[in-house]
């Protein structure tokens, strides 16, 4: 578990923003990939919440080496598999089951859970996990929350996900236990749909300097 939370957060620690990725259509996928990486966004989760998702995950794979695309909105173990299969590089999980946790230790490829509570974080504190996606981050009561929430849980690292935007973002990554944010701002369906490939690179390379930020609680 240690080997695969250090695997997970040297994916993930080279950017602050990891762009969330909605695919409607498997072919913009490759292009769209190129497009991040060439703004310095490398890390990409590919959400399995559109028919074309796990083609997606494999395109990117095979004609993007330089990203690490992984899976998103991974429910149960079958789809845990079929990322994996599909080349995924990390697993995204709104939650925690124990289904998941499960499928996670017979595979290679690192799950980050997702959590949103004192109860969920000690939980899979418990089960080896210390990297985990805090999850929805601003629905769940932003930075501030997050900031109240980890400091009896020390040792704990987050991917704060679900609302965060270029204006919050530094909200979240001026927390010391902040490794990166998840957002899906960095690739608006509009821009994907018109293929407008430099705006996208325009938006990677503006989430890739994000700094930090100091939250006023
Ligand atoms: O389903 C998952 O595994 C997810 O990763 C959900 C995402 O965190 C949110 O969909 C982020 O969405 P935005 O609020 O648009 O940035």
């Amino acid at each position: 578990m240690a080997r695969t939370t250090d695997t997970l957060v040297s994916m993930l620690q080279a950017q602050p923003v990891v762009p969330v990725i909605v695919v409607d259509d498997a072919g913009s996928a490759v292009p769209l990939a190129r497009a991040l990486v060439a703004g310095g966004l490398k890390a990409i989760e590919i959400t399995l919440r559109t028919p074309p998702a796990l083609d997606a995950i494999r395109a990117i794979a095979a004609e993007v080496p330089e990203a690490i695309v992984g899976a998103g909105t991974i429910l149960n173990a079958r789809q845990y598999r079929e990322a994996e299969a599909a080349g995924s590089k990390f697993i995204v999980s709104p939650g925690m089951t124990q289904e998941l946790l499960d499928a996670s230790s017979k595979s290679d490829v690192p799950l980050l859970p997702g959590a949103a509570t004192a109860s969920e974080v000690m939980a899979l504190v418990e089960e080896g996990y210390t990297m985990l996606k805090f999850f929805p981050a601003e629905q769940a009561g932003g930075a501030g929350y997050l900031k109240a929430l980890s400091s009896p849980l020390a040792g704990v690292r987050f991917c704060p996900t679900g609302g965060v935007s270029a204006a919050n973002a530094p909200d979240y990554l001026a927390l010391p236990n902040v490794v990166c944010v998840g957002g899906s701002w960095v690739a608006p369906k509009n821009l994907v749909a018109s293929g407008d490939w430099d705006a996208i690179t325009g938006l990677s390379s503006e989430a890739a300097t994000l700094g930090t930020g100091t939250i006023s609680v």
